[in-house]
């Protein structure tokens, strides 16, 4: 297989820096490595680290894509939507973490390990799905093909270096001035106090009450699995951890599926990890998920809720949003590419 000209569009940022570890862990055939981000990091000299090497940050503009074979994009959906279109045109396919093109009709919205075969379809541009739906999917896949998968209640709690960068520093910031008894200040990127804090909110709230984030779970959710007419009630909390999202999941299906054969579902799935013994305090913990690609599944019951009759599960999941949630997902989407 010949090497390629990868390019990353936002290599400075959170998703961007674990691209260049997945791509060099997974032994990607990068020819040439394009490190694209703002002329911030231009004009400061920056690198990146590629196979033990300092590689120069080049400005992200639509000539850095000349000769270029794959891009996978790490940067806002404003700068996604502006420049991966002139990738595109200049011969790249684009492998986009934004969420600028994910409800495209002609743009394929990729879990390997439940729809690697929509990647065909694309025409330059194939989307990263939100990390809190890769989180989820990931498990609920095996139990969907099982026994009919037809409505979801989802609360997670999602990392801080969810809001990139800005947020992982922000965190560090709030805990030292809460440790040290400091005057809090501004916030930014969150709306309130994150350290000793929960925060009820991810993006903007629609005329039902939810936020962009929750809708993610829902539309997302329906296109990458086919299921149109999924039912998804979901809430998103911003908790103060530094580094992988956190699920709590009650699922219902039409057949019916015992715990004890979800269980060996799980066990047997692509991408997934049982981590359930909870007499012996045993379970997933956002800590031990952080820097590995599995999504580990625990707290798995019947859900004593589901009226008589109904087939219905909740678990609890935990997985690294930077890497299964990002750059890991979008690399193995570049994968499927080759
Ligand atoms: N963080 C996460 O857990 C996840 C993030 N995503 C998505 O991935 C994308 C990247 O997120 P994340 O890595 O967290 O963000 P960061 O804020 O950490 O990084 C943003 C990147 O974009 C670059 N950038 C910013 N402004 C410009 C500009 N004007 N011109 C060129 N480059 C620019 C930055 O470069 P510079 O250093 O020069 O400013 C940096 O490389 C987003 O779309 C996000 O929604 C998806 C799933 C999970
Ligand atoms: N919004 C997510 C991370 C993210 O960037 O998601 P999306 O790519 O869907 O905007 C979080 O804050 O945890």
């Amino acid at each position: 297989m010949s090497d390629k000209t990868v390019a990353i569009l936002g290599a400075t940022g959170v998703v961007g820096t674990q691209m260049l570890v997945s791509l060099e862990e997974r032994g990607f055939p990068v020819g040439r490595l394009v490190p694209l981000a703002s002329a911030r990091s231009v004009e400061a000299g920056r690198v990146v680290r590629f196979r033990g090497e300092d590689v120069p940050v080049e400005l992200a503009r639509p000539e850095a894509f000349e000769g270029v074979d794959i891009v996978l994009g790490a940067a806002s959906d404003e700068l996604a939507g502006k420049l991966l279109p002139e990738a595109v045109k200049r011969g790249a396919t684009c492998v986009d973490n934004s969420h600028a093109f994910r409800l495209d009709a002609d743009v394929p919205l990729v879990v390997p390990e439940i729809n690697a075969a929509d990647i065909a379809g694309n025409n330059g541009i194939v989307s990263n799905p939100n990390c809190a739906t890769i989180i989820g999917l990931v498990p609920l896949w095996p139990l969907h093909q099982a026994a009919g998968l037809t409505r979801l209640v989802v609360s997670t709690y999602q990392a801080a270096s969810g809001a990139g960068m800005a947020g992982l520093r922000e965190l560090e910031r709030e805990t030292r001035a809460v440790a040290a008894d400091e005057p809090m200040g501004q916030t930014d990127p969150f709306a309130h106090q994150l350290a000793h804090n929960l925060i009820p909110q991810i993006g903007g709230f629609d005329e039902m009450g939810y936020t962009s984030e929750e809708m993610k779970m829902q539309n997302e959710g329906r296109k990458i699995m086919h299921l149109p007419d999924l039912r998804v009630n979901c809430t998103c909390v911003r908790v103060p951890v530094a580094r992988s999202h956190s699920e709590s999941i009650t699922c219902e299906f039409t057949r019916p599926l015992s715990v004890d054969q979800a269980r060996e579902l799980l066990e047997a799935a692509p991408g997934v990890r049982v981590v359930d013994d909870p007499a012996a305090g045993v379970y997933p913990m956002p800590l031990d998920t952080s820097d590995q690609d599995l999504i580990w599944v625990g707290r798995l019951r019947r859900d004593l809720s589901a009226p008589e009759g109904a087939s219905a599960l909740t678990f609890w999941c935990c997985g690294d949003q930077i890497r299964k949630g990002a750059a890991t997902n979008a690399v193995q989407i570049a994968e499927h590419l080759l």
